[in-house]
């Protein structure tokens, strides 16, 4: 998917949520329990409750690769649900990828040829080789971690290297990488004051904004200085979407909580166009 068609669907269903598939099968209602593909078929009823409210949908792969073959499996076949049923939603695989050139190759087929992803998250720190690999996919998109939601984020990335934070060094050297125009990045929610400064350095980039919700992260900190022209923004919900209710009602209980974020998203959406 072109980052034209992403912004044409925000714009479209007034909403740039993205919704996070962490399928932990100790918290998904105990009656899918007893089907074939426990995961899978948690994913599809919150995919069918959900997609008219979000722009894309995010599994994290540790929560599939948990479960080895099986779990695999399980991404599998949500990937060929959603690209068969919704194509015009963004897919990102969570998978926080990178290593030396020939492997993040094979990374990259992975999840953008072979599971067909639109995106996969990729951390930046064995530099420039490492990440390449991943820009080179036509209409494809590398998210690369730039300033993370925990707290362990001031370990590293906000730490000044050679006069600069690290985390500004990732965004200044990435944007020199050959295919740049594939590159997104990750900004916490939790980080909302630090998008101003982020915005100076990447003004036309697309932002994956996780942490809202469980994390704690503001909604409206994150529009005020993240939004760009072209809305520039996806923000990410994972366990305060699909753990609204444990009971057979976990689909409608998802559905209730993504139209609260996307109503919030309307609204930061109306204030955008008017000013
Ligand atoms: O790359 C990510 O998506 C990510 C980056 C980050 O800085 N923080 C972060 O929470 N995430 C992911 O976003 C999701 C957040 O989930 P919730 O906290 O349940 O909404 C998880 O899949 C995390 O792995």
């Amino acid at each position: 998917m072109t980052t034209n068609q992403l912004v044409q669907e925000i714009k479209k269903k007034k909403s740039f949520l993205c919704i996070g598939l962490d399928v932990d099968l100790n918290k998904i209602p105990e009656h899918l329990l007893q089907e074939e593909d426990p995961i899978f078929a948690f994913n599809k009823a919150i995919i069918d409750a959900t997609h008219h409210l979000c722009v894309a949908y995010k599994p994290n792969t540790a929560f599939y690769e948990a479960y080895g073959l099986k779990g695999w499996k399980s991404l599998e076949r949500t990937i060929h649900y959603l690209n068969k049923n919704h194509p015009k939603i963004f897919t990102i695989a969570d998978a926080k990828r990178g290593d030396i050139g020939n492997t993040s190759t094979m990374y990259a087929k992975a999840f953008l040829e072979d599971l067909a992803f639109d995106s996969v998250t990729v951390a930046p720190y064995m530099g420039k080789d490492s990440v390449e690999p991943f820009l080179t996919f036509k209409d494809k998109h590398t998210i690369l971690l730039a300033l993370t939601s925990n707290q362990g984020a001031f370990d590293f990335q906000t730490k000044t290297i050679d006069g600069k934070e690290l985390y500004k060094q990732v965004l200044e050297i990435s944007k020199t990488w050959e295919n740049s125009k594939n590159l997104m990045y990750v900004v916490g929610a939790t980080k909302a004051e630090f998008l101003a400064d982020i915005r100076q350095i990447i003004p036309e980039s697309f932002l994956l904004v996780p942490g809202v919700g469980a994390q704690g992260g503001n909604l409206q900190e994150v529009c005020k200085y993240g939004m760009n022209s072209q809305i520039g923004l996806l923000i990410n919900s994972s366990r305060g979407i699909i753990y609204a209710s444990k009971e057979k009602d976990f689909a409608e209980a998802a559905a209730i909580k993504a139209e609260e974020l996307q109503k919030q998203m309307a609204v930061e959406l109306d204030c955008h166009s008017k000013s």
